[in-house]
């Protein structure tokens, strides 16, 4: 393995090891850090850990844990991805843990970068855009847990970090690679070990893709690793041999936990023309609707590539977490469905497409799945899947906000055929 990567939760990790695999790697994700030695043939690896949202001290060792793995793979770059909002609080967890890995690997200085053009998240002066809005006024300053109300990406990581906070203006990032890399560098001539860099295109990420060739960490959303197969492959270091990968056949299932506006969206779009069962948190909470009464309904629908969603309006959400508490019910939410892909599993369903990050966590470990194969992307950070459990098994994991209307349609064709 050349290239390792620690995401700090599954939907981005699949998000980065989509770009790498497309970038020419023969690439895999690894759920959580691994106890043996990867496969042959891998070359970049990417560890999917859930630590966005926990404790900043128990965030730090889960990715160290997760960094010395890949380390012992044979990595010569680590590279740390977070959400391309940045998705943090004034605590953590991005800079206890970027600062640790700069521990770790012995190194001054390393790049941050949550840029994803094709996501619509570009970085301008350290201020962080979604679309034409300020991360602040993007619908992110709402989010339940990690509300980004500072658009200011050099302060907001400040507070987080022992150190100050270095910056590199976009104007540098196109002045060339010399120039770029002097910049860098003064920074870290300066203390300044975390690089808030610009970037609004792809070719400004392939800029610094090149320049950081030689840095043993890089941190960023997955955009950062645009430019990184190139520095491998121009010194002969890629096979070129692409994985391969079974195929996939059997039945689909949609299991979606996720209520971002895209995800509404892409439930109704898909609802229009397959079956689907919403799950009331209310009727799950109180006994009304049990694991065994939605498998029963999924099993009258197998063949049918049905959908099982607790997708809901922001109203309906925030009314249940009243109700019940925020974490009670986001809980008992993604147990059930980290239950029902299991039962459904073993019932034979071979495709299952999962909307939401916490979501596709709960899925994947409930699934008790240890590592994925990368396939085709089926839209902008998602990629088709592949694992083995008891035959090649297909998967999709869609972040929230990723995708467009009808998306579940494609990606129930995309992992794999009936
Ligand atoms: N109807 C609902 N009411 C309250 N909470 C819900 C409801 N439906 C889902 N949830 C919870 O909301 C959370 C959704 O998070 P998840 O990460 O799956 O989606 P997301 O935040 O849209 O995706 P991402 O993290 O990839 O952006 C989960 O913890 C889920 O259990
Ligand atoms: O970077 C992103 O936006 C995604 O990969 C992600 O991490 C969403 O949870």
């Amino acid at each position: 393995m050349l290239l390792g990567a620690v995401a700090d939760d599954f939907t981005g990790a699949s998000d980065l090891a989509n770009t790498l695999a497309r970038g020419g790697m023969a690439t895999m994700q690894f759920v959580g850090a691994g106890t043996g030695a990867a496969p042959a043939g891998c070359e970049a690896g990417v560890v999917a850990l859930k630590t966005r949202s926990i404790a900043p001290a128990e965030a730090v060792r889960q990715s160290l844990d997760a960094a010395r793995w890949l380390l012992a793979q044979g990595c010569e770059q680590i590279i740390f991805k977070y959400c391309s909002t940045f998705d943090s609080t004034p605590e953590g967890n991005i800079g206890p843990v970027a600062e640790a890995l700069l521990d770790l690997l012995g190194t001054g200085v390393a790049v941050v970068c949550p840029v994803f053009p094709a996501a619509g998240r570009r970085l301008f002066m350290g201020h962080l855009f979604v679309g034409d809005r300020l991360l602040s006024e993007s619908g992110m300053e709402k989010h339940p847990l990690t509300p980004m109300t500072d658009p200011d990406i050099r302060r907001w990581l400040r507070r987080q970090t022992r150190g100050e906070v270095g910056h590199v203006p976009l104007d540098t990032v196109r002045a060339g690679g010399a120039a770029l890399a002097a910049a860098i560098d003064a920074e870290a001539a300066a203390a300044r070990r975390l690089v808030v860099t610009d970037a609004v295109a792809d070719q400004d990420l392939l800029a610094i893709g090149a320049a950081v060739a030689g840095h043993r960490l890089v941190t960023g959303g997955s955009g950062i690793a645009l430019g990184l197969p190139q520095n491998f492959r121009a010194k002969g270091r890629l096979s070129g041999e692409p994985m391969t990968l079974p195929a996939v056949h059997g039945p689909a299932i949609v299991l979606c936990g996720s209520c971002s506006s895209a995800s509404q969206a892409q439930v109704a779009a898909y609802r229009a023309d397959r079956p689907g069962l919403a799950v009331d948190p209310a009727e799950l909470m109180d006994g009304r609707m049990t694991l065994g009464r939605a498998v029963e309904w999924v099993r009258s629908h197998a063949g049918e590539a049905p959908i099982v969603y607790s997708t809901a309006a922001p109203d309906a959400v925030r009314e249940a977490q009243k109700q019940f508490g925020r974490e009670a019910v986001a809980a008992a939410i993604e147990t059930f469905f980290g239950d029902l892909a299991r039962t459904v599993a073993e019932d034979g369903m071979k495709r299952i497409v999962v909307g939401g990050g916490e979501t596709s966590g709960a899925v994947v470990e409930a699934l008790g799945l240890r590592s994925l194969q990368i396939g085709s992307e089926i839209a902008p950070g998602v990629p088709a899947l592949v694992t083995e459990r008891g035959g090649p098994l297909g998967l999709a994991l869609k972040s929230g906000n990723f995708g467009g209307a009808d998306f579940f349609a494609k990606a129930v064709g995309q992992v794999g055929t009936a």
